[in-house]
């Protein structure tokens, strides 16, 4: 390769080299290597995901994501408090919604009493210095398991924009601090943003998942909310195609324009290419989801003895600071938080 740059300019640090060039002596030590860490994980890096269900004093286990449960109101409010002892900043929660509630016109996400809503509210009457983060999206409330209205076989993109606009109010008035729509439909980020707007909502925030993928890594969630049994094909018409890259920037640069005040990447490891490129390329700031297949395969991993689970846990967390991500969804948060707090 040629460049009209002096050598020096482009390779800084390559002059001298072995013998006076030596990185390993920066690495020799635990307080050095404390001393030059360019990133480090923190609590204050981690989002909480936390599944909901009908009940009192209920938790259920996840069996393809060993170590999480689903947990009844009064018990994810207990967690909400533990999220503000660890230092968590903020928790996602997700509704396992009755199964007869579920129809083709997901009405039940407009229902200010539904479940998630419910949690919402009895989180944030406790008072906690803990944001409450929810899914703008229809996929627990549909007969269908999409995430949009499905018209003659296909997901119509503006009546479920207004859709989407409808349940924000109903979140937000719930008392959602952040609306976090994961339904990949075009133009729901200004639909939502002025229509909180002018409903005095003002205030709540947008995370959007402005590039999210069409992956195999969601599997144990679909367990997780009782929509993977249902889904009929796939979400590859509105999520994305895992081939691309400069199209998540076109995305993110629409997201932000519309009134995003943050971007999202999801999954997260598979994806960190795209992170570095949001970040350097926007300046938002930009989280990335550590999606429950990427979490499975972990446990898995680590369970079959074939790897060192917490060593693992905590390399592929510091793997998103060293991407740039602001912060992470992980289902590890608590266990982290404990670690790293
Ligand atoms: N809109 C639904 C939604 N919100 C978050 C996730 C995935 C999270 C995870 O896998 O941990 C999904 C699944 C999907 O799009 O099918
Ligand atoms: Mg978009």
């Amino acid at each position: 390769m040629t460049s009209d740059k002096p050598f020096s300019d482009r390779t800084p640090n390559a002059l001298g080299g072995y013998p006076l060039q030596r990185p390993r002596r920066n690495r020799r030590t635990n307080w050095s290597r404390r001393l030059v860490a360019e990133t480090s994980l923190t609590p204050a890096d981690l989002i909480w995901p936390m599944f909901v269900i009908e009940g009192d004093n209920r938790r259920e286990p996840i069996p393809s994501m060993p170590g999480v449960e689903r947990r009844s109101i009064d018990l994810i409010v207990e967690a909400a408090r533990e999220a503000e002892t660890l230092g968590i900043p903020a928790i996602a929660l997700f509704p396992n919604t009755d199964p007869k509630l579920r129809t083709g016109d997901a009405r039940e996400a407009l229902n200010p009493d539904n479940l998630v809503c419910r949690a919402t509210r009895a989180v944030k009457a406790a008072g906690l210095d803990v944001g409450v983060i929810l899914d703008v999206a229809l996929d627990p409330y549909t007969s269908h398991g999409h995430d949009g209205l499905l018209v003659d076989g296909e997901i119509v993109n503006d009546e479920t924009v207004d859709m989407l606009v409808r349940q924000s109010l109903v979140q937000a008035e719930a008392g959602a601090d952040v609306l976090a729509p994961s339904d990949m439909m075009d133009g729901r980020i200004g639909a939502i943003r002025r229509a909180l707007e002018a409903d005095g909502h003002a205030a709540t925030q947008i995370m959007s998942y402005a590039a999210k993928y069409a992956s195999a890594f969601y599997g144990p969630f679909r367990d997780a909310v009782g929509s993977g049994g249902l889904l009929k094909g796939d979400k590859r018409t509105y999520q994305m195609d895992p081939a691309n890259g400069d199209e998540a920037l076109r995305e993110v640069a629409l997201d932000i324009a519309e009134g995003a005040d943050m971007v999202m990447v999801k999954p997260g490891l598979p994806y960190l290419d795209i992170v570095r490129r949001v970040v350097e390329t926007f300046h938002v700031p930009t989280f990335a989801y550590q999606v429950s297949g990427e979490y499975a395969m972990i446990m898995a991993a680590a369970e079959r003895g074939v790897l060192d689970e917490e060593r693992a846990m905590l390399e592929s967390l510091a793997a998103f600071k060293r991407a740039g991500a602001a912060g992470i969804f992980t289902y590890f948060a608590p266990r982290v938080a404990k670690l790293v707090g």
